[in-house]
């Protein structure tokens, strides 16, 4: 007999065609509060699950006897109780790699249209006020042969120094728990403290993982730090900030303007004061967003639970560590 998974995320038809040659799969294109109740009750025998966002945590294992894997289709995975998935000898896999170059390219949008402040002048073009003379007051500033500052030089920041360090001439400032010499050789980044690298740059871009160490790594003290003139760029994950902070920054001047992939909470609230500032460019979290990246993802959290559940190492698998069930 198949076993059986639930694929609570809309996918590509070719991924479930690949999951179902050795699965049943259960599929919820999305799950919300009207399928919930039916999502947990098919999750009562299932043996995989594969999608992203879910909590996943003790009151959900409770409820998830015969789970052997858990497939995320992203590279973070602060929505697994890692702990718990692990005494339990649950797998948990995520999604690194396939995703740097197009999240890459979104941060670079981001510093781009913020520094240019691209949708603010588009919005003015297209309500016909483009006028005779382009006024100073819409101008500016440069990009090239600035410094960027990485917070999370991993697999995407190193993506985005590439960009910046060839591309625009930038040069780069980066902040880790330990050095990245790939980073430092290729794109000559300095390794620096976070309080260095914070007055220094004209970007600062954190690119963590949420963690308990990293959560609000960015409130009032760091902002302090931080150029009048700099731009904040967070393409991580929204609790990596102290919001509250992040909007004092922005209203009293401390810095300049803000490039946000990423919110406390999501989807952000229509009320949120970020929203009404000219200052802040405003994704709702698009980061790998194209077609060909999702598609990449997914294949991949596809290949991870196929693999996890026939006895094989799953090519991406973060709690390796564990005894499996
Ligand atoms: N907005 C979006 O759509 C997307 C958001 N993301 C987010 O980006 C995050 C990063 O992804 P990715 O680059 O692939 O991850 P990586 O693991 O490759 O890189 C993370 C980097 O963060 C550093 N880091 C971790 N903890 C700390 C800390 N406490 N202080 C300073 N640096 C730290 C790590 O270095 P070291 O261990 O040496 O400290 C590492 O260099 C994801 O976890 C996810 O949350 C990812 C994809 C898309
Ligand atoms: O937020 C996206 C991810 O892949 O992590």
């Amino acid at each position: 007999m198949k076993l059986k998974v639930i694929v609570y995320k809309k996918v590509d038809q070719s991924v479930l065609d690949f999951i179902q040659k050795t699965c049943q799969v259960v599929y919820f294109e999305k799950l919300d509060s009207q399928n919930y109740p039916e999502f947990l009750h098919e999750l009562k025998d299932a043996q995989g699950i594969l999608g992203s966002g879910l909590k996943v945590d003790k009151s959900l294992l409770d409820q998830a006897p015969c789970l052997k894997i858990v497939c995320n289709i992203s590279v973070g995975y602060d929505n697994l109780d890692l702990t718990e998935l692990s005494e339990r000898g649950i797998m948990a896999t995520n999604t690194p790699e396939v995703l740097n170059e197009t999240v890459a390219d979104t941060i670079m949008g981001l510093i781009l249209s913020t520094a240019r402040r691209m949708p603010e002048l588009d919005q003015r073009v297209k309500a016909g006020q483009w006028g005779n003379n382009l006024a100073e007051k819409w101008f500016g500033l440069d990009v090239h042969h600035k410094v960027l500052g990485i917070i999370g030089m991993g697999g995407i920041g190193s993506a985005v120094a590439k960009r910046a360090h060839f591309g625009f001439d930038m040069d780069i400032l980066y902040h880790n728990r330990s050095r990245n010499d790939e980073a430092e050789q290729k794109y000559g980044a300095t390794y620096c403290s976070m309080e260095d690298l914070l007055k220094q740059s004209d970007f600062v871009c954190v690119m963590t993982p949420l963690t308990p160490q990293t959560e609000k790594l960015i409130g009032k003290r760091e902002f302090k730090f931080m150029k009048k003139t700099a731009i904040f760029i967070n393409c991580s994950r929204g609790k990596v900030v102290d919001e509250g902070a992040l909007i004092h920054a922005l209203d009293s001047g401390e810095i300049h303007a803000a490039g946000l992939d990423v919110f406390e909470k999501e989807p952000v609230n229509s009320d949120n004061p970020l929203l009404s500032m000219k200052n802040v460019v405003a994704l709702p979290h698009i980061g790998s967003a194209t077609y060909e990246t999702r598609l990449k993802m997914a294949m991949l959290a596809a290949t991870n639970l196929v693999a996890g559940l026939q006895g094989e190492i799953p090519p991406t698998w973060i709690n390796n560590r564990i005894q499996v069930k």
